[in-house]
């Protein structure tokens, strides 16, 4: 008998949520904090510091507390997680990765046995401090899947559209990222999955692609015939699987970005004018966003181009739907957004970074076409602005060190991307540090888990309210969703999506701060701190 895999992966503590329905690991005892049967409420301060000049060139700085109600419905539901581009290097993976699991396979390799793992899901191979133990002060740290009643990927229905309609076991065959022994054992269950037909307007990928493009959907553009038809697709899978909510992520290919014109895609009823006009500016992945938020379906844009034109977060914003993204934050721009936080904060003035990095995978091939990879330049070039701009000891304003990316298609290196980097700067007395990095990220497998995190923690989202006991006492009266741009996905993310006029955050120590925090406060708890005083003050 094949060891199973949780022996293999070493999971000693037996903190692993099995899936199936969520068993709270710990319970908060506080006066702010109730369960009952389908619901957690909690009362939370939350702390801000209110910071005003007092025009002698000082700050004032007051602290401030506002005073929040949130509430969790403890019922997750069945879900499912439909993916446009099914058939891809990124879908095809995560779909195998999760009958992988679900069945606990382990599978021989030339090191080995390898067994079915979620390592580089924060949600599932993470932790997060709870606090320490109450006699001996030692540090107690939990699942970051345990911290709230979280969907278990296991759990997920999987389904989605590709303009290839190649059935997923061929389309594993042909992105060429998973060990023969293991597609060998998932091949039959998905030889039975076939991507639905999708919408395919050539103008906005690579002519490239046109080969692959042999399972499109009828109908003109110059009708919201599209979007009707995507809209039945999700309704369609809802019933089939007898589903209580949807999760869509766009895993397609980059597309071009889009003109913003005033009059077109600018407002929402502009947009769903142009839509039935089938106007040349509208992309699929707009007419994606769109079907899925008059579905109420959360919409994540794993890619980088402009899919949420200004008329898409109008329309968002209207229907109380979810939308997040763009562009999964998987290797080179995951290290860069910790690397440059880390060198500014030492003080370092990092003055150039100059990223290469090669491929050999269909995301390769279309990101050869100049204008995509124009959308994938944009999302990996402005990770670094908000650190930049945060310490005017080492930057003037607007100053901001030498950026530069480049992309090449090698088909010999297939999904193992290699991501070179040279980091620049000036350290103290006019010396210099070059950090030089060569990161061989295998793309999909890196891919993979950040689509399962994006849509475990899109439908938790879709199961916390919350209303406002303001500390001057405007409070909101109705529980009510979070703002329809998820930016609490931003980890996951290159280029975060926020709600108009919000700060763009891309540091990874405080995307992973906020999204912790965020759901340490619906359970009551305030933020970890790590002051640790109690080691101190004694
Ligand atoms: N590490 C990563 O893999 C990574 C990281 C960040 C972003 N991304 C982005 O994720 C996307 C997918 O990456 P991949 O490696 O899986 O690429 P891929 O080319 O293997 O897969 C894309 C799939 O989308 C399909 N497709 C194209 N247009 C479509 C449409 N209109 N409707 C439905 N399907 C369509 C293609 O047929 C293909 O099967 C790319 O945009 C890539 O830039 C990938
Ligand atoms: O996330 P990351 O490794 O910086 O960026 C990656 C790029 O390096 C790669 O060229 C591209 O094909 C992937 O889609 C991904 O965007």
């Amino acid at each position: 008998m094949a060891p199973h895999a949780e022996g293999l992966n070493g999971q000693t503590n037996g903190f692993s949520t099995t899936p199936g329905e969520h068993k709270d690991m710990f319970t908060v005892d506080s006066p702010n904090v109730t369960y009952t049967e389908n619901e957690i409420k909690s009362k939370y301060s939350y702390y801000t510091t209110s910071v005003t000049d007092s025009g002698d060139g000082k700050y004032v700085a007051k602290p401030k507390e506002t005073v929040y109600d949130f509430k969790v419905d403890r019922k997750v539901g069945k879900v499912g997680m439909m993916l446009v581009g099914w058939g891809g290097n990124n879908g095809t993976t995560v779909t195998a990765g999760i009958i992988a699991n679900r069945r606990g396979l382990v599978w021989d390799t030339r090191e080995g046995p390898r067994a079915a793992n979620y390592y580089g899901s924060v949600v599932m191979a993470s932790t997060m401090k709870l606090g320490t133990e109450a006699k001996t002060g030692k540090e107690i740290n939990v699942p970051f899947h345990n911290v709230l009643p979280m969907v278990h990927p296991n759990d997920l229905v999987i389904g989605g559209w590709d303009i290839s309609g190649m059935n997923l076991a061929q389309a594993m065959d042909r992105a060429a990222v998973l060990e023969p022994t293991l597609k060998d054992m998932v091949k039959k269950e998905m030889a039975e999955m076939k991507p639905l037909p999708s919408i395919y307007y050539p103008d906005f990928i690579a002519a490239n692609q046109e080969d692959r493009a042999d399972n499109i959907l009828e109908g003109s553009k110059a009708s919201m015939a599209h979007v009707e038809k995507l809209r039945e697709d999700i309704q369609d899978f809802k019933a089939t699987h007898g589903l209580d909510k949807v999760i869509v992520q766009w895993t397609a290919n980059t597309e071009r970005y889009a003109d913003l014109v005033p009059g077109v895609n600018d407002t929402a009823d502009n947009l769903m004018k142009a839509i039935e006009s089938g106007h040349e500016e509208v992309s699929p992945s707009t007419v994606f966003a769109v079907a899925c938020i008059l579905e109420n379906a959360p919409f994540i844009n794993g890619s980088p181009q402009n899919t949420f034109v200004p008329g898409a977060i109008e329309l968002a914003e209207k229907h109380g739907a979810f939308v997040g993204g763009d562009d999964f934050k998987s290797g080179q721009t995951k290290m860069k957004s910790a690397l440059a936080d880390f060198m500014i904060n030492a003080g370092l003035k990092l003055t150039s970074i100059a990223s290469y990095n090669h491929l050999g995978n269909n995301d390769g091939k279309n990101l050869s076409s100049q204008k995509q990879f124009r959308s994938k330049e944009i999302s990996k070039s402005n990770v670094v602005d908000d650190m930049v701009e945060t310490n005017s000891v080492l930057y003037k304003p607007g100053e901001h060190p030498d950026h530069t990316v480049v992309i090449k298609y090698m088909p010999a290196v297939g999904d193992n991307k290699r991501a070179l980097d040279e980091y620049y700067a000036e350290i103290f007395m006019g010396g210099h540090q070059t950090i030089s990095l060569f990161n061989v990220c295998e793309d999909s497998l890196l891919a993979s888990p950040l689509i399962i995190d994006l849509v475990i923690i899109a439908e938790m989202m879709t199961r916390i309210s919350w209303k406002a006991q303001s500390s001057d006492g405007a409070a909101t009266k109705d529980y009510k969703g979070f703002h329809s741009v998820l930016s609490i996905l931003s980890y996951m993310l290159k280029a975060p999506l926020t709600p108009p006029g919000t700060p763009v955050v891309n540091a990874l120590a405080k995307q992973r701060a906020a999204l912790t925090n965020i759901f340490r406060a619906c359970v009551g708890l305030q933020p970890e701190s790590d002051m640790t005083l109690e080691h101190k003050l004694f």
